[in-house]
């Protein structure tokens, strides 16, 4: 099988505060806590693929970012290629789009929340 491509979004506002989403219960890693980001389109860049998903998860357009890490992930079920970005600067209010539950949590409370395992190593660094 064909590895997925998949951009993220860590967002990190002015409180040093991170924005995280509850993957629905039915989803491929569904019930654990995610960073907005989903699957890379065709002819879409990583980076467009990040701008997107933003504004499509959480209403908000990314001003300020780059691109933190980019790796692979084998789920067994699933092969991916993960564009991890770091944003520090948005425009808009971040507002759930898909009736998920969002927080902004601190990095002491990022690191109590249950994440895919890919983002275990990501989650370190910030
Ligand atoms: N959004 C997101 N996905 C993650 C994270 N960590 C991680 O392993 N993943 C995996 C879960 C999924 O297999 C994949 C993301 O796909 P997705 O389900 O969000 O894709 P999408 O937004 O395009 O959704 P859809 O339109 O296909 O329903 O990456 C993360 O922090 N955020
Ligand atoms: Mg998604």
């Amino acid at each position: 099988m064909k590895n997925i491509d998949i951009s993220i979004a860590v967002v990190k506002n002015t409180q040093n505060l991170f924005l995280i989403c509850l993957r629905p219960d039915h989803v491929h890693q569904g019930g654990k806590w995610e960073f907005p980001g989903g699957k890379i389109k065709k002819n879409e860049s990583a980076e467009q693929a990040m701008l997107r998903e933003l504004k499509e998860e959480v209403a908000i357009t990314a001003v300020d970012y780059r691109l933190l890490e980019s790796t692979f992930f084998d789920y067994g079920d699933k092969q991916l290629n993960l564009n991890f970005f770091l944003v520090s600067q948005f425009d808009g209010e971040a507002l759930a789009q898909e009736g998920q539950r969002m927080e902004w949590v601190n990095k002491a409370e990022l690191l109590t929340y249950s994440f895919p395992d890919a983002n275990a190593a990501i989650i370190k660094k910030l």
